[in-house]
Formats: C-alpha cells, sequence, structure tokens
C-alpha cells in the first residue's frame, strides 16, 4: 500500500521588515531535524494519530487538529474536480512548539498538504497548494498571510506576491550569514498578537516600510549583505509585540553588542532571532540567550541558516 511522509522545516515570518509578506526557512547547523512530519496511508476509514515531543500540546480532539481540517480541505478541492478521495491514516509527528513563533501550525498545514498531494499523484500545483496552505493558516490566526507556509514548503528566503501565480517570490541568499534563534519557552497566540496590532499605520511608518522593503530585495540580488542589514528593522509589530515578551530589550542590547547584524523577533513571538556574519558569533549570541532569554524546560536555542530546499516529501 502507498505511504507517504513529509517533513516541512520550522520558518521565521516577518524577517523583522516584511510583516506577512517576508519569510525564511530555518535549518540547525548541526543537522537537527526542526520541522514537523506527517504520514498518510490510504485506510478503511479516516484516523489521525499525533505522536514527537509536543503531540501532548495539540488539541485532545481529532477534528480541532489543523491536519484533520487540511484532509478535508483537499477532499472538498478534489471533489470540485469530480474526484473522490479515498480515506487516510495519518500520522503527525509534532516536533514544534505551539504558539512559539516558529512556523508551528504552518509547518503541520505544508506537511499534511504535501504529503496528500503525494499519496494521491500530485493533482495540485504548487500555487495552488500555497493558496490551499495560506486558508489554512488563515483558520489559525485569524488572517490568512503566507509568510510561514511559503517558506516551509519551498525553502530559502521568500517574497510573497499578493497575486494567485506566482504566490511568492525566492530571494537570493547570503551562505554567510547564520541565525542564532532562541524559544523562551512561553506560548504566545498568533491571534491574540495579531489582535495587539493598530488597525491601520501613519504616512512615517508606511514610508519606511516600503522603503526598507525595497532597499532590502536590491542589496540581496545585488550581494550588498551589509546593505540589506542595515535595514532589517521591524516598524510594524515589534513596537507593540516586545511588550509579551519578557527579556526582550536586554536578548536585543547583547545581541547588538556581539555585533550581530540584525535583531527581531520571529513571527509573532516568543522566538527571537539574531542575523550574524559568523557561525562563532552566533554560537556565542545562542548560549546567551538559551541561558538569559529561556524562561522554563521547554525553551531552547539553535544557530540555524536558510536551507535551500523547504519540505522534503518521501516514501514512508
Ligand atoms: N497541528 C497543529 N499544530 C499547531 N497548532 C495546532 C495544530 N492543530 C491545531 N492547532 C491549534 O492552532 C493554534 C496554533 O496557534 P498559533 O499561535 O498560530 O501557533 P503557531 O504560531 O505556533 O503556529 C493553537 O490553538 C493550537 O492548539
Ligand atoms: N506574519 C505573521 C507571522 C506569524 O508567525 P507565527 O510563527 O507566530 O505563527 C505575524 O507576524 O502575525
Amino acid at each position: 500500500m502507498k505511504a507517504i511522509r513529509a517533513y516541512a522545516p520550522a520558518s521565521i515570518g516577518n524577517v523583522s521588515l516584511g510583516f506577512d509578506v517576508l519569510g525564511a526557512a530555518l535549518a540547525p547547523v548541526d543537522g537537527t531535524r526542526f520541522g514537523d512530519e506527517v504520514e498518510v496511508k490510504e485506510a478503511a476509514h479516516f484516523s489521525l494519530e499525533t505522536i514527537g515531543a509536543y503531540a501532548h500540546k495539540l488539541p485532545d480532539d481529532a477534528d480541532s487538529n489543523i491536519v484533520t481540517k487540511c484532509y478535508h480541505y483537499f477532499c472538498e478541492k478534489m471533489l470540485n474536480d469530480y474526484k473522490a478521495v479515498s480515506p487516510v491514516a495519518i500520522t503527525l509527528h509534532k516536533n514544534l512548539p505551539i504558539g512559539s513563533g516558529l512556523g508551528s501550525s504552518a509547518s503541520s498545514i505544508v506537511a499534511a498538504f504535501a504529503a496528500l498531494n503525494a499519496l494521491f499523484d500530485s493533482p495540485f500545483d504548487d500555487d495552488t497548494l500555497l493558496t490551499m496552505m495560506g486558508e489554512l493558516e488563515g483558520q489559525i490566526s485569524g488572517s490568512i498571510h503566507y509568510d510561514n507556509v511559503a517558506p516551509c514548503f519551498l525553502g530559502g528566503m521568500t517574497l510573497m506576491t499578493g497575486s494567485p501565480s506566482p504566490v511568492t517570490l525566492s530571494l537570493p541568499l547570503n551562505d554567510q550569514w547564520y541565525y542564532a534563534i532562541c524559544y523562551s519557552g512561553i506560548s504566545v497566540s498568533t491571534a491574540a498578537a495579531r489582535d495587539i496590532l493598530p488597525k491601520q499605520v501613519d504616512m512615517a511608518t508606511a514610508l519606511t516600510f516600503g522603503r526598507q522593503l525595497g532597499v532590502f530585495v536590491h542589496a540581496l540580488h545585488s550581494k550588498a549583505f551589509s546593505l540589506a542589514a542595515s535595514v532589517m528593522q521591524d516598524v510594524i509589530a515589534e513596537p507593540y509585540r516586545k511588550s509579551l515578551l519578557p527579556g526582550f530589550d536586554e536578548a536585543r542590547a547583547f545581541s547588538e553588542r556581539e555585533g550581530a547584524l540584525a535583531f527581531g523577533i520571529s513571527g509573532s513571538g516568543p522566538t527571537v532571532f539574531a542575523v550574524c556574519d559568523s557561525q562563532n558569533q552566533a554560537e556565542k549570541i545562542a548560549a546567551y540567550l538559551d541561558k538569559n532569554y529561556v524562561q522554563n524546560d521547554d525553551g531552547f536555542s539553535h544557530v540555524c541558516q536558510i536551507p535551500k530546499l523547504g519540505t522534503l516529501v518521501s516514501k514512508a
């Protein structure tokens, strides 16, 4: 019987300067697997098993799990094309902490859709899948955004176009940048962290946001990486969200003293990231954050780079 396994990596939403429109996949340099995995196989009836380090933090009933919703949505889309889908048995390996700012729900959603699409002989192309993934992500966070699902699915650093095709563009990567990332161990709901943001921004903020994003994209394409790093500031969300993150200002101050190129909140937090131009610097900042930003036993830090590949699909 055909069985498929999909691994979908953690991701940084916003990357500070691109609220809802910029995202990056993450891969620890020590080779640690850092993402959810979904296995699917055809079965007599639907079932969802959840295992892994954070499975106990998921909703108790399978119907509330976003992976079940992905399956129902996949069936609905297939039926639109008059193709009925057989029931499946799904196993979710929940490896990413929930409400962490590491794109945890996106990782489950992307792994689920990628596995289902492969099991049923790839009926949907990447843009259609991304649109479906964004819709499911919107059900969880209260508003559709692609800055986690796109890099998680495709890898690299991705810029959303606002168009159905292509949904996203891949930006050039700097192989010399290392990301010290640290999850503090507390949970911050993405929906709640969106609710505290003002619904409108003033003219000066809008101009800064546009200028930074334009300069950043141009600088990456020109390999002007110092210039790119110089505009990695969050003028939209950080001023409001940092109040939800104990130790944020101290973590930023230490990272800047150590010479980090940039520092910010990953997604809606509490994970933070420091962009570094050497692995040594990233190791030092990660060690500090591990000791000083982490709030409880659930927290951790990693030194990561941005992988070129996103979701990995294989036979189970
Ligand atoms: N497979 C899943 N992975 C993560 N969250 C899930 C999943 N299924 C349901 N949920 C629920 O979705 C919400 C995810 O919250 P959110 O703050 O968006 O997390 P994250 O920022 O880590 O993606 C939680 O209420 C969680 O219980
Ligand atoms: N652009 C979104 C990203 C949320 O990421 P998550 O990992 O916290 O779910 C936002 O900033 O709200």
